[in-house]
């Protein structure tokens, strides 16, 4: 998973920002753009907890508020030991803007999971759906 390493470092430099004195529980994302740029994310609580954004989608919101819409790839890691998959919130947000992707997981151990977005959440309830 050469190809992802960088990725993946990023996602790690973006969870060292992540505003969580509620959980404590650091998440980090990286996505990675059509034309080879990444745009990373952190969560960020609030006292008012349901206000919680998570890292996966504010790294979307950063690089669809700036123009681009198109995704490769997102990179996650966590303050856990294991694997962090993305909630079922942030699958949604992601199959907004990239079905063929893949998402890439890192545990602390350094060891990658790679999954297609469709295998995390297949069905997937988007645009066309509204146009039948
Ligand atoms: O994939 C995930 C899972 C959880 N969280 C955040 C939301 C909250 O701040 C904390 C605990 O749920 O982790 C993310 O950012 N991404
Ligand atoms: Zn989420």
């Amino acid at each position: 998973m050469e190809k992802y390493k960088e990725l993946v470092a990023k996602a790690r430099e973006a969870m060292e920002y992540a505003y969580v004195p509620y959980s404590k529980f650091k998440v980090g994302a990286a996505l990675l753009t059509e034309d080879d740029k990444i745009y990373t994310g952190c969560n960020v609580e609030n006292a008012s907890f349901g206000a919680t954004n998570c890292a996966e989608r504010t790294a979307i919101f950063k690089a669809v508020s700036e123009g681009v819409t198109h995704f490769k790839a997102i990179a996650i890691v966590s303050s856990s030991t294991d694997f962090t998959y993305p909630c079922g919130i942030c699958r949604q947000v992601i199959g907004e803007f990239m079905k063929q992707g893949e998402i890439i997981l890192e545990n602390a151990e350094g060891e990658i999971k790679v999954y297609a977005f469709n295998d995390l959440l297949p069905h997937h309830f988007g645009q066309e759906e509204l146009n039948k």
